[in-house]
């Protein structure tokens, strides 16, 4: 019924716990105050021994005590609210610091919709737990004795029988338990299941219309969506069930003890106002417990989101947790690296390279040899590498997250836009960009022509750069990348599917900063390593030649074979009467 994960993790939030207790507890002290008080005033009545003044007076003290008991109420649902809010702020803080940890590669551990709605639904599901659940339980456990040592000096035998039948209600809690547990992780895993779905097929929609597949995805997201509603519907089903357990216990319990009471009243062994405390206080037994069940259920859906939050925060970093910063410029050096993603299959095998400052470093191959794992290695996205990789002297898992990013820049094929303006996104890279800074690295790839017809840096963008070209897209995420001005850029498919205009901005920009900074320029395209210092060669995760490019030409081997293909096929197009329509 403790899930002792959820309690180390309430530490600041256990004051407020233990207070919304007390103040239950207190508002249970003003409720028996007020029945005692009704009780009097309905055997004085009853008798006839009683004077008005006292009754008023009696009645004004019910009141006092049921006013008291309102405001216990108010404070107790007030605390509860603030340790859900501290735990839910902690839990969110504790999940932002994991993505944070786990950087670019946390969606290589789950899905951005799983951790969107673990984030935002799932640890809401935990105010239950921690605001009504876990005070409930322990108030639960001190109502009953409270009630019993008051009532058993009325009438021990009821007290007593109300008090055996109270443990029937948490008997039926934990057997539900066992059941609720296994069918809430089956509901949690088709609910993140079905956000997954619907956020692929949202961001894919245009594809699926291009491919006439938007049919078949909607099928299969209403398969989903039914599945979601059944399991949703069982959750439904085995909570009302056991809701009417709970009831049916509860109301057997308080009306075994009404009994006893009335019985002892018809034989004259209680008086009229005792019995009447017995009738009052003897749901009071079991309406914490109920309760207590009510809440369980809401709360074992927090606690079964609680298992996957913790699975995420509990896996492993696998990343550089290095002090060190990078000094001035970069000088990349890489021995015999190794490296998997799944055990049974190496991507790497004893790759080495030196990158310097101020060289143009290609690293060219066939789709799959290995290029881009290469480059997220380089920018610490993963760790669990063989071998070495040394950036100007220090090793990569010795040097901080922070200095990585400040000093390595990575431009990929589909770089990724912000809706909003042109200012917005280049801001991001540099915070206090001037204009002029921004004009000049625009100008530099010949997006400012464009843009200043348009609103200039205030040139609006739709989300993900939908209303500028690939090749423009391609161009702001550049100016962006030379505004950030690192010491070390990774151009990996930079210039691959766009425009022919763009693609040459793109690789003139690429030489002409190779001649100050680092850059490794990766490319399965042979022609765009022609002007490289040095160009290494991977296939099949191996480096097998490195040279530049008319070495490499002269010793033909792989290099001289694919350059010379892709040229002929290049030629082909160029001469082609499709070319001379286009
Ligand atoms: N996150 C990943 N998990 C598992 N395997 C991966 C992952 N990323 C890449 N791979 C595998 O590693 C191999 C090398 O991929 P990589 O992206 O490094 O190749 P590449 O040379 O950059 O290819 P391309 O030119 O097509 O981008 C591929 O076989 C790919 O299937």
């Amino acid at each position: 019924m403790i899930k002792r994960e959820l309690i180390r993790f309430m530490k600041g939030a256990g004051k407020y716990i233990v207070a919304g207790v007390w103040w239950q507890w207190a508002a249970l002290l003003c409720q028996i105050v007020v029945v005692f008080v009704l009780a009097i005033i309905i055997q004085g009545t009853w008798q006839g021994n009683i004077r008005t003044e006292q009754i008023l007076w009696m009645i004004a003290v019910a009141v006092a005590f049921m006013i008291a008991k309102a405001v216990c109420d108010r404070l107790s649902a007030g605390v509860s609210y603030q340790a859900s809010e501290e735990v839910k702020l902690r839990l969110r803080g504790k999940i932002f610091e994991k993505i944070l940890a786990l950087g670019t590669s946390y969606r290589d551990k789950t899905s951005t919709a799983e951790l969107l709605q673990l984030s935002v639904e799932g640890v809401e599901q935990l105010e239950i737990y921690y605001g009504r659940y876990l005070p409930q339980l322990f108030y639960s456990l001190l109502a009953p004795l409270t009630l019993f040592v008051v009532l058993s000096q009325v009438s021990l035998k009821s007290a007593a029988i109300l008090l055996v039948c109270v443990p029937l209600i948490p008997i039926s809690i934990v057997l539900v338990q066992k059941i609720a547990k296994k069918l809430l992780k089956k509901y949690w895993g088709v609910y993140t299941q079905l956000g997954d779905s619907f956020l692929e097929n949202l961001q894919g929609l245009t594809t699926l219309k291009i491919y006439k597949s938007d049919g078949y995805a909607s099928d299969k997201m209403d398969r989903e969506a039914e599945n979601f509603r059944k399991i949703t519907m069982r959750v439904l089903v085995m909570q009302l069930n056991s809701i009417s357990v709970m009831d049916i216990v509860a109301y057997a319990g308080a009306g075994a003890g009404i009994i006893c009471a009335l019985l002892q009243f018809s034989a004259g062994n209680l008086q009229l106002a005792e019995m009447i405390i017995i009738v009052l206080l003897a749901a009071e037994f079991f309406i914490p417990l109920r309760l207590l069940g009510s809440f369980f259920h809401i709360a074992m859906n927090g606690m079964a989101a609680s298992d996957k939050i913790f699975a995420f925060l509990k896996t492993d970093t696998e990343k550089n947790c290095g002090t060190q910063n990078i000094e001035g410029s970069v000088d990349i050096t890489i021995r015999n690296l190794g490296f998997a993603y799944d055990k049974d299959r190496k991507i790497l095998d004893g790759v080495s390279m030196d990158i310097h400052s101020g060289q143009f470093v290609s690293l060219v191959g066939l789709s799959g040899s290995g290029k881009s794992t290469i480059a997220a290695l380089i920018a610490g996205k993963f760790s669990g590498y063989e071998g070495d990789i040394k950036i100007s002297g220090k090793d990569l898992n010795d040097i901080s997250e922070v200095s990585l990013m400040d000093s390595i820049v990575t431009v990929g094929y589909n770089s990724f836009i912000f809706g909003g303006s042109v200012r917005e996104n280049l801001t991001m890279a540099k915070k206090d960009a001037s204009e002029s800074e921004m004009i000049s690295v625009l100008q530099k790839v010949k997006l400012w022509d464009f843009l200043q017809k348009e609103n200039g840096l205030d040139t609006k963008i739709t989300e993900q750069g939908s209303n500028l070209s690939g090749g423009q897209r391609q161009r702001l995420a550049l100016a962006r990348a030379l505004l950030k001005d690192a010491e070390m850029y990774i151009f990996d498919e930079a210039s691959s599917n766009i425009d022919v205009e763009s693609e040459k901005v793109i690789m003139d920009m690429i030489k002409n900063l190779a001649k100050s900074k680092t850059v490794l320029s990766i490319s399965h395209r042979m022609a765009n390593a022609v002007d490289s210092d040095v160009i290494y060669v991977i296939e099949n995760g191996k480096i097998i030649e490195k040279g530049n490019h008319l070495s490499l030409l002269k010793d033909k081997g792989r290099y001289a074979e694919i350059y010379t293909k892709q040229e002929k096929m290049c030629a082909k197009w160029e001469n082609s009467d499709e070319k001379k329509q286009y």
